[in-house]
C-alpha cells in the first residue's frame, strides 16, 4: 500500500539554504539538486513521535495500533482502519529524546537561525500525546529536582547548542529570549513578573503581526536561559483532565532571538527561534472538561481548527490557492511567517499509539501529512545599514510577500509583489461575495475610486473596479498606497462579515 505522505526518511534534514550570487536568479539544475537555495520554496519538514503506551493504558489493555515500519513510514491496523503514512522521520516508543534532537534535524535549525533564519519548532498532536514532554522533558523538572540529562528535550538541547555555537565563534552573538502563552484568544506575557495581562498583538508592513510590549530578556548561559524557560512555563496555564493530569490549556511561544553584529563586509544577522507547543486537541466527553476546562477546549480547539484550515489552504499548489485567513485567530497571525513567508519550520506531529485514540491519532496523521505539502520560502534577516527594508514585507491580511530578491529590490522583486497583491485581492473579492450571500447583504457598488491615490491600470480597467488583474501597472504608477489601501478594505469588510456570521451561526 502506498505511503499517504511522501515516503522514506530525509538522509539530510536542512541542507543548508545558499544566497544566489548577485546577479544570478536562476540555479543551474546541478544546484538545484543540492538542496533549497535561499528564497526559494523549501517544504516543511515534518516528523512523526509515538509516546509509549501510558501505565493507565497498559492497565487497561489497550491495543497498539500504530508500528513503525522505519525509513519514515508508520503504519495504523485497527478494525475497519488500515493506512501506511510516510514522513521526513518516525521516532518509535523506544527513541530516546537525543535521537530525536539529532534525527529531526533541530540541530540544523539551530544553525541556521544563527544564520539569520526565522525558525520554528512547533509541537502538535491530542492532548497527551507527549508535545510538552518532546519539547521540554518530563514536567517533573524544577531548579530543585533538575530531570535527567538523557530526558531534556528539543529546548534545553538547542540552548545547549546555540550557547556552545556562541562561544566557538568568540561570543560574538547576542541572545535573548520572549516567552508567551496564547491562552482563551488572549496573548499573555510568561516572563514578565505580576499578574498575567494581556497583550496587544499588532500588525505592520514590516514586521507582520507582532505583540506588543512583550518582555525580551537577555542570557549568556545554561542556567539563565533554563531558569527563564522553567519561570515561563510554571506561569502558564495547565490543568489535570481524563487523559493527561498536567494538561496544558494554552499555546505557548518561546523564542529566542539571535544577533550577530557586522564584522567587515559581512552584515549582521538577525535570525530566531521559535518553540511553539501547542495546547492539545481533546474531545470534551473524553477528556470529561466541563466550565472552565470546556471553555478552555473550545478556545483550544477553535485555534486548532483555524491553523488546520490555513494548512490545508497553504498545501495546495500556489497557483491554486485562495486567500490564506491568518487573522481567523491569533495562533494563525503568529505563525504566519513560518507557514506561509520566510521562515524554516520542522513540525513535530506526536500520537499515542492506544486503540482509544485512534481517531485522533489518525486526524493528527492526515494532518500532518498535509504539512509536508506547504513551502516556505526561507529568507536570513540581514541588518542593513538603513535598518528595515523600504518595501513592504507583509500584506494587510497577514500574508508575507516573501520572494526571491527582497535584499536586492529590483523591478522583478516589484512585480513579484505586485501579483502577490493582486492574487490575495482577487480571492479575498471571491470570498467577500460569498460571505455576502451567505448572510443575504446586498451588493456592494463599485469601489473603484475609494482608494486614495489613482487606482492602478490593472484595477481601473478591469469592468467592476476592483481586478482581476490583467496586467502589471507600468513604472511610476503608485500602485502600492492603491493596492495595499484596496486590501486593507477587503481585509475590514472580511473581517466584519466572518464576525457577523460567527455571531449568527457559531
Ligand atoms: N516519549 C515519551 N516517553 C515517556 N513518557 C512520555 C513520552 N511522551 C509523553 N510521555 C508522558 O505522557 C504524559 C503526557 O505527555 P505531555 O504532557 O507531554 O502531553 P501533551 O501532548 O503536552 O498534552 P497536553 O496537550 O494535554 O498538554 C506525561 O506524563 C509524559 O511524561
Amino acid at each position: 500500500m502506498e505511503p499517504e505522505g511522501e515516503q522514506g526518511g530525509d538522509p539530510q534534514p536542512y541542507p543548508r539554504p545558499r544566497t544566489l550570487p548577485q546577479g544570478k536568479e536562476r540555479p543551474s539544475p546541478g544546484e538545484e539538486r543540492e538542496g533549497p537555495v535561499e528564497g526559494r520554496e523549501t517544504r516543511l519538514r515534518v516528523v512523526l513521535r509515538v509516546r509509549p503506551l501510558t501505565c493507565t493504558e497498559t492497565r487497561r489493555g489497550d491495543q497498539q495500533v500504530v508500528h513503525s515500519l522505519g525509513d519514515g513510514a508508520v503504519h495504523v491496523s485497527a478494525a475497519r482502519h488500515d493506512a501506511t503514512f510516510g514522513f521526513s522521520a518516525v521516532f518509535d516508543a523506544g527513541a530516546s529524546q537525543e535521537s530525536v534532537f539529532e534525527g529531526s534535524g533541530m540541530r540544523q535549525l539551530v544553525e541556521l537561525a544563527i544564520d539569520g533564519f526565522s525558525c520554528t519548532v512547533f509541537a502538535f498532536g491530542q492532548t497527551g500525546s507527549g508535545k510538552t514532554y518532546t519539547l521540554m522533558g518530563p514536567l517533573a523538572q524544577s531548579s530543585t529536582h533538575p530531570a535527567s540529562p538523557a530526558l531534556l528535550g528539543l529546548m534545553q538541547r538547542s540552548f545547549t547548542c546555540l550557547l556552545e555555537q556562541s562561544r566557538s565563534r568568540g561570543s560574538d552573538l547576542a541572545l535573548s529570549a520572549s516567552y508567551l502563552e496564547i491562552y482563551n484568544e488572549q496573548i499573555r506575557d510568561l516572563l514578565s513578573p505580576g499578574p498575567a495581562c494581556a497583550l496587544p498583538l499588532r500588525w505592520s508592513k514590516t514586521r507582520g503581526f507582532y505583540v506588543e510590549n512583550q518582555l525580551s530578556v537577555e542570557f549568556e548561559s545554561l542556567e539563565a536561559i533554563v531558569s527563564l524557560l522553567l519561570q515561563g512555563s510554571q506561569r502558564r496555564r495547565t490543568s489535570a483532565h481524563a487523559l493527561n493530569r498536567h494538561s496544558s490549556r494554552s499555546h505557548a511561544l518561546l523564542t529566542i532571538h539571535v544577533r550577530s553584529r557586522a564584522a567587515g563586509a559581512c552584515p549582521g544577522k538577525q535570525g530566531t527561534l521559535c518553540f511553539v507547543d501547542l495546547a492539545g486537541s481533546e474531545r470534551v466527553k473524553e477528556t470529561g472538561s466541563s466550565g472552565e476546562l470546556s471553555v478552555e477546549a473550545n478556545s483550544i480547539n477553535r485555534s486548532l481548527l483555524a491553523l488546520g484550515h490555513c494548512i490545508s489552504l497553504l498545501a495546495k499548489p500556489r497557483g491554486r490557492r485562495t486567500h490564506i485567513p491568518y487573522r481567523d485567530s491569533k495562533l494563525t497571525r503568529l505563525l504566519a511567517r513560518s507557514l506561509g513567508g520566510s521562515g524554516i519550520t520542522l513540525m513535530v506531529a506526536c500520537i499515542s499509539p492506544s486503540s482509544r485514540c485512534l481517531s485522533e491519532t489518525l486526524s493528527t496523521l492526515h494532518y500532518a501529512s498535509r504539512a509536508r505539502r506547504v513551502t516556505t520560502r526561507p529568507l536570513a534577516n540581514r541588518v542593513s545599514q538603513t535598518g528595515n527594508p523600504s518595501e513592504p514585507l507583509f500584506s494587510p491580511s497577514g500574508t508575507p510577500l516573501t520572494h526571491p530578491f527582497i535584499h536586492r529590490p529590483s523591478q522583478v522583486s516589484r512585480e513579484k509583489l505586485l501579483q502577490t497583491l493582486e492574487q490575495e485581492i482577487h480571492a479575498l473579492q471571491l470570498e467577500n461575495l460569498s460571505l455576502r450571500q451567505q448572510l443575504c447583504l446586498p451588493r456592494v457598488p463599485v469601489r473603484g475610486t475609494e482608494v486614495a491615490g489613482n487606482p492602478p491600470k490593472a484595477w481601473a480597467g478591469s469592468g467592476d473596479g476592483h481586478g482581476p488583474a490583467g496586467q502589471l501597472p507600468p513604472e511610476g504608477t503608485p500602485a502600492w498606497p492603491s493596492l495595499y489601501g484596496l486590501l486593507r478594505d477587503f481585509v475590514v469588510e472580511n473581517e466584519q462579515m466572518r464576525y457577523r456570521r460567527l455571531v449568527w451561526d457559531p
